[in-house]
């Protein structure tokens, strides 16, 4: 593949029992932000997840670069109550550097996971994936549960800490998508 290359991806259609989304074509280079857009069972999040495998592929192609390292994060929380983490193990369980976090969310790393809010979790979970040591980032629905602030300090962050990653994500917040996505491909439409 060309040289900052990450991903081809040509008339992908994935699914479960059979395919329910695509055909999608795009490619991804580094420093990109790919923005999936497209209504309600459109089909997003199976192509996002069929993207590091987590889907089955019934057609198609995903060339990926060599080597190259994948961090995604999925909607929704994994039950985290008695787990005994802080968010500074988070972090260094995917080698995120906490460096750029938000004042609210690095003043609070030594406490456990279980007793942060839904939209600190989830900020600090987004930020377990896009500060770890990936190529490719991929990010269902970033923005929910996060408020204006945690909104704000993610678009700001990735619009100029994203050199070297190329990102692709789900969201239904099209502000968001304006503001921080290179290109979008309608899926679905
Ligand atoms: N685990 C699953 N097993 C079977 N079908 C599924 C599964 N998850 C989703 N689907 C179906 O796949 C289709 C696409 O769902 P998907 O979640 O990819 O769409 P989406 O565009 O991300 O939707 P939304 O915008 O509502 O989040 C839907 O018809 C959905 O019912």
């Amino acid at each position: 593949m060309a040289g900052d290359l990450l991903l081809r991806v040509a008339g992908l259609r994935a699914g479960y029992a059979g395919p329910v989304a695509g055909p999608l074509d795009f490619e991804l280079r580094r420093g990109e932000i790919v923005g999936l857009a497209g209504p309600n069972g459109a089909g997003k999040s199976t192509l996002l997840k069929a993207l590091w495998g987590g889907v089955r592929v019934f057609g198609g192609e995903v060339h990926k670069a060599p080597g190259l390292q994948i961090s995604h994060q999925a909607q929704g929380f994994d039950d985290l109550r008695g787990v005994p983490l802080s968010g500074h193990d988070l972090l260094g369980l995917t080698g995120a550097d906490p460096a750029g976090l938000p004042p609210w969310l690095a003043g609070r790393l030594g406490e456990r996971l279980d007793r942060l809010s839904g939209g600190q979790l989830q900020f600090l979970r987004l930020w377990a994936c896009l500060a770890a040591p990936a190529d490719l980032v991929l990010l269902d629905e970033p923005t929910n549960n996060l408020d204006r602030a945690g909104v704000a300090h993610l678009a700001d962050w990735l619009g100029r800490a994203h050199g070297g990653q190329g990102i692709v994500l789900v969201s239904h917040d099209h502000a968001f998508i304006d503001q921080v996505c290179t290109r979008v491909v309608e899926v679905g439409a």
